[in-house]
Order: C-alpha cells, then sequence, then structure tokens
C-alpha cells in the first residue's frame, strides 16, 4: 500500500493562511509490514526515522493506538522551503491514522484534524483536497471552497537556503490596525473574487498586492522582488512569496515559460527553477 501526498504553495500574496495550491510535487509513504515498533527508512537527512517522525507523530496524535508498522518514505518536497512539507508529512500521518485505523474520516474531518497540527488550514486544505482551495474557520470549523485552476504553469524559484515557517512567521506584527487590516481584506477578496471569475489579469495584479504579510517578510527573501519586476516584462500573470518562503512561485503563461525563466537567470539568480503544475488530486492511496 502506498499513500501520495502533494505539496502545496499558500496564501497566493493576499490570501495570508486561508488560500492555498495543490502543486505536482510528492511525498510517498510505502505502509509495510507491521512491526513492534515504528521504523521510517528515508533518504531525508536528520528526520527522525522512530515514533517521533512527524508522519507518526501525526498519526498517533489522532489515533495512540494505531498498530507499528515499517514505512518508506520518499519525498521531493524541499523542506522548509515554503511548499508545506510539513503540511505533507501530517496530511499523510492522518491518512495513515485513517486507513489503519479504520476512522473512516470525511474530508472536512481530516481538514480538522490537520489544521489543528499544522495550525494554519491554507496548506493542509489543498493537499486533502487536491486543486486551489480557499479557507477559513468560522466558530471553531473550517470551511473550504475549491476555486477554477488557472491556466497556467507554477514556476517556483527555489533558493538553496532553508527558512523555517515559524522563523518567517516571527517577522509577522502582532496586531495591524482596523484600516490596515479592512484595505488588507479588501484587496484579499477582491483577488479570490477575480479568480472565481477566471479574470486572471485582474487575479494577477492583485495578488502582487498583499498587505498581510509580503512586505515584512521579502527583506528575508530578496529573490521575490527581482522575480516580480522580472515576471511583469516576460509573461508572468503574478509572483508570490510561496507560503512564508523561501521559494518565490510565479504563475506563467504557457508559451511564455522559456522566456521567463531566461530572464530569471539573466537577472542573475543561480538557484533551482522547477516548472511545475497544479495538482488536481489532493493526498490518496495506491
Ligand atoms: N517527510 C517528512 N517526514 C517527517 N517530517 C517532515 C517531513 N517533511 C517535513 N517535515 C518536518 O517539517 C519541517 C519543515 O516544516 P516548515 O518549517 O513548516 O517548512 P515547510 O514550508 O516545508 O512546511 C521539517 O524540518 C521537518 O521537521
Ligand atoms: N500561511 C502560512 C503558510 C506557510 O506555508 P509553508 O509552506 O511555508 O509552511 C504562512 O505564510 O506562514
Amino acid at each position: 500500500m502506498q499513500i501520495k501526498v502533494p505539496a502545496s504553495s499558500a496564501n497566493l500574496g493576499p490570501g495570508f493562511d486561508s488560500i492555498g495550491v495543490a502543486i505536482s510535487l510528492y511525498l510517498t509513504i510505502d505502509v509495510l509490514e507491521e512491526t513492534d515498533h515504528w521504523v521510517v527508512d528515508h533518504d531525508l537527512g536528520d528526520l527522525p526515522r522512530d515514533e517521533k517522525n512527524m508522519i507518526v507523530a501525526s498519526a498517533l496524535k489522532i489515533k495512540p493506538d494505531l498498530a507499528p508498522r515499517h514505512l518508506r518514505v520518499e519525498s521531493d518536497i524541499p523542506l522548509a522551503h515554503g511548499l508545506g512539507s510539513s503540511s505533507s508529512a501530517i496530511v499523510g500521518g492522518i491518512e495513515l491514522a485513517d486507513k489503519l485505523g479504520g476512522m473512516h474520516l470525511a474530508p472536512h474531518e481530516k481538514i480538522e484534524l490537520a489544521s489543528q497540527l499544522e495550525g494554519h488550514p491554507d496548506n493542509v486544505a489543498p493537499t486533502i483536497l487536491g486543486s486551489l482551495v480557499v479557507v477559513c474557520k468560522v466558530n471553531g470549523h473550517f470551511t473550504a471552497v475549491k476555486a477554477p485552476v488557472p491556466p497556467f504553469a507554477m514556476i517556483a524559484y527555489i533558493p538553496a537556503y532553508n527558512l523555517k515557517t515559524s522563523d518567517a512567521r516571527a517577522v509577522l506584527p502582532k496586531e495591524l490596525s482596523f484600516k490596515d487590516a479592512v484595505q488588507a481584506s479588501a484587496v484579499a477578496n477582491t483577488a479570490v473574487a477575480a479568480l472565481f471569475a477566471q479574470d486572471y489579469e485582474k487575479a494577477g495584479e492583485l495578488m502582487e498586492a498583499d498587505l498581510f504579510h509580503e512586505r515584512y517578510r521579502s527583506k528575508l527573501v530578496p529573490e521575490l522582488e527581482i522575480i516580480r519586476n522580472v515576471g511583469h516584462s516576460h509573461g508572468a500573470v503574478a509572483t508570490y512569496l510561496s507560503g512564508a518562503g523561501p521559494t518565490v512561485m510565479s504563475l506563467v503563461d504557457p508559451q511564455h515559460i522559456s522566456d521567463f525563466i531566461d530572464a530569471v537567470r539573466e537577472a542573475g539568480l543561480k538557484d533551482e527553477i522547477r516548472r511545475l503544475e497544479v495538482a488536481p488530486r489532493g493526498a490518496y492511496w495506491l
């Protein structure tokens, strides 16, 4: 048995903590034989190989009596790079608990559990549902709505350095004034309306007008402004900080991909560039 869990790219500009898109990088968990203690084989550096591994720890938080297994984990999601690796690990754990523990969780229950573990729903909701998702918590319950999939390539510029989500959240202000919060919400609301109307010219402009987080984080990720400027003259509809960064994501018209990538290189940015797509399907079993 195998679980495939997509990565995710959160925020899309002003959708801080409330919009995310599943993308075509995968965490793969092979569920092998029952054992007397949890064993996680992987090639992901220092991550734990026992029940402290985030996948297993997440499963045990929601199903403490789950029988131990041997797992083999592979992942092409870079860790601590703003592509939701922790959310994918948590969702993988929930899938384990759900199937092996016979829990029969509905998707909205998985979103609630995963959001409690992750602390925000914008990565876990698309990782569970697939595609582009807008999500919020009201009266203790999460409501998630799928949006149309934008018809663009997702071009990820993945800087070599790590940026832990907790560190990138630490630079955010504790409070926004009422006036600033109203303006930031107005931008976000109109961006969401444009995404649902599939008016990508307006959506792109508003995705680059975030007032919640990017202005505080851009000093941690100087590549954001450089790539955004390149995108304006080389076929990007929008460029935003993917999750907490440092990955910078650009939505690029398929016919301009080579031109865009060449221009990013000419701007002196030498780290990895991946051509990704929206993953239409959330976590699933094979
Ligand atoms: N496949 C995995 N197995 C176990 N733990 C993981 C896995 N992927 C990510 N993690 C955990 O999540 C952390 C990264 O989370 P975070 O800083 O939120 O960055 P990201 O943007 O990648 O989610 C890693 O340092 C590790 O502790
Ligand atoms: N809304 C969160 C999203 C964090 O995503 P990650 O992929 O960096 O974990 C934030 O911006 O802090």
